[in-house]
């Protein structure tokens, strides 16, 4: 029976699952570790050079079952094919959202407007390619003649976090010669910091942005094209220094940049999903173009794995369905990202765009309100940093916050025993979130210590670790271009998933949309010294603080 269609929680599947959680409730992950030997092997999945250990969760031979026939009756396998094939699946900006074609196979077919897609994004990595070459081989210089040694992006949200993020990563690739650097805010000194640190005559800044409208990105620019001015660069200089990568050539060029340093993007890519196009420019610059298409192939052979695999069987599926499990059906309203991989610091911000700006919505794909939770807080940090800080709280604190840890079996810098002594901390958190420590166990260690009864009894209650706290453990051999780009596209397909689900339409972003809608009337009365008599008292309370009024 197909239940596609009908209102989410009046699914019988919804209705199952709800039932299925009632008699979960009190059944303890260690009795279920307990009671099969073969949960690691059976709760496992392989895929693009991942391995996802997913035995950690409160659930049984059921679940995945259960979790699978809602996805069904929500019309995952259609909505995969739609997203793959280039329907318009953005129905609020009517528009296709194909990253997926940005590291589709050379030969591919994927049509927007009956348009084949696939040369324009090929020409575009043929360009990338001998851009970055000329830059390398010191053909492309500075005003002055000197090989540019240093790379300015200037980009925010989805124009800034993933080529951070990646080129962080894969820092041990990182080519001899080329430093890059970020400038992503409006607080001057993230532009200060980064040009106190490079020389005008070499350094190359890339104005990244899809719209190139964007407030934070466009007085960047207009400040570093200053800054070479200043600096002694005229205006024919400048264009030696600026590239953009942008949907929006017309603004790129009244900006001053020339025609054959506007790289494109497309409105069918959504920002939070452009790393892969020249949004990764950054990445190719610092890691080279070979590396960036190994990127892109790790990144492929997730797709292939998401869009072949079956249901039961299919990584970003499973973690997408695990986490609609905990969200929807045990109350969790935040997720977890635990990286031991120092190189992948920042990765937890990059999913927080991702996730976060794609499905924190409170409307469904028609506009109805929903009446069930949607996408959780994303939030995490680097292992084993994190265990010293925040993980008492997830271990006994009162709110349940599902984790993934994500660790590679070998480091790309082996000294001593680091790598095993933090393979070992990682496998002591998820395995204390799972089994805790009873009370009966906090007794007996208090009394092996020698304390008196009465100080056992003080103790005891500190010590309890309720334990049954969720997680998954991802690993990989290594961090290397292929399986970074299967990690991200990874959660990419887990946002999406999840967006079905909740019947969301995971590709617009309209609730930042105010704030900047607020921010013009405020910035302006803050310049010329006016306080809108109808603002709330707040705000224009805050305002007069500012101008020391
Ligand atoms: O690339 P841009 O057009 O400059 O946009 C940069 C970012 O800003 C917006 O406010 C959106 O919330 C993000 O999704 C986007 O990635």
């Amino acid at each position: 029976m197909t239940t596609e269609g009908s209102p989410l929680v009046w699914k019988p599947e919804w209705q199952a699952l709800r039932e299925h959680q009632a008699a979960l409730t009190d059944t303890h992950m260690r009795a279920l570790f307990r009671d099969d030997p073969e949960r690691f092997h059976r709760f496992s999945i392989q895929a693009a050079g991942l391995r996802l250990d997913y035995s950690k969760n409160r659930i049984n031979h059921d679940t995945l079952p259960l979790l699978t026939a809602l996805a069904r009756a929500c019309g995952l396998p259609d909505a995969t094919e739609a997203m793959f094939s280039g329907t318009a699946i953005n129905n609020t900006e009517n528009r296709p959202a194909l990253h997926t074609a940005l590291r589709a196979a050379a030969g591919s077919d994927i049509r927007v407007s009956g348009e084949n897609i696939v040369p324009e994004v090929q020409a575009t990595l043929d360009r990338m390619e001998s851009f970055v070459e000329r830059v390398h081989g010191g053909e492309l210089t500075g005003f002055r003649g000197d090989t540019l040694t240093d790379i300015v992006s200037i980009g925010i949200g989805g124009s800034y976090l993933g080529p951070r993020m990646i080129t962080e990563a894969l820092k041990p690739l990182a080519r001899e010669g080329i430093r890059c650097h970020y400038v992503a805010n409006i607080d001057g000194t993230d532009i200060s910091e980064v040009l106190r640190q490079v020389r005008p005559e070499t350094t190359l800044f890339l104005v990244q942005s899809k719209s190139f409208s964007t407030q934070e990105t466009l007085a960047n620019s207009q400040l570093a094209r200053q800054w070479l001015r200043d600096n002694g660069a005229s205006d024919t200089d400048l264009g030696h220094h600026f590239v953009a990568v942008t949907a929006n050539a017309a603004a790129a060029r009244e900006f001053g940049i020339h025609d054959d340093a506007i790289f494109p993007m497309w409105d069918w890519v959504g920002g939070r999903y452009s790393l892969w196009s020249a949004i990764g420019l950054p990445i190719a610059l610092t890691l080279g173009m070979d590396h960036f298409r190994r990127l892109l192939a790790g990144a492929r052979a997730m797709d292939n794995h998401f869009r072949h695999a079956p249901l039961q069987d299919n990584m970003p599926v499973v973690m997408a369905l695990l986490g609609v499990w905990y969200v929807n059906f045990w109350g969790a309203d935040s997720h977890t990202i635990l990286t031991y991989d120092e190189y992948l610091k920042n990765l937890p911000n990059h999913l927080q765009q991702l996730d976060m700006e794609s499905n924190g919505k409170r409307v469904d794909r028609d506009g109805r309100p929903v009446d069930y939770a949607t996408g959780p807080v994303i939030w995490g940090g680097v292992g084993a940093n994190g265990q010293h800080a925040y993980h008492q709280l997830l271990h006994q604190g009162t709110v349940l916050s599902p984790a993934d840890f994500i660790i590679p079996l070998n480091s790309h810098n082996p000294v001593a025993n680091h790598h095993a002594t933090l393979f070992a901390n990682c496998l002591a958190q998820s395995q204390a979130l799972m089994q805790g420590k009873t009370e009966d166990e906090a007794r007996t260690e208090l009394q092996d210590q020698g304390l008196p009864a009465d100080e056992v009894d003080r103790l005891a209650p500190h010590k309890v670790v309720p334990g049954n706290k969720p997680s998954n453990t991802l690993v990989f051999d290594k961090a290397s271009p292929e399986t970074i780009g299967a990690l991200v596209a990874l959660y990419e397909h887990r946002t999406f998933v999840q967006g079905v689900i909740w019947n969301l339409n995971s590709f617009d972003q309209w609730g930042v949309e105010l704030g900047k809608q607020l921010g013009k009337p405020i910035l302006q009365q803050l310049n010329e010294g006016i306080t809108d008599v109808a603002l709330d008292s707040s705000t224009a309370g805050l305002m007069k603080l500012f101008r020391g009024e």
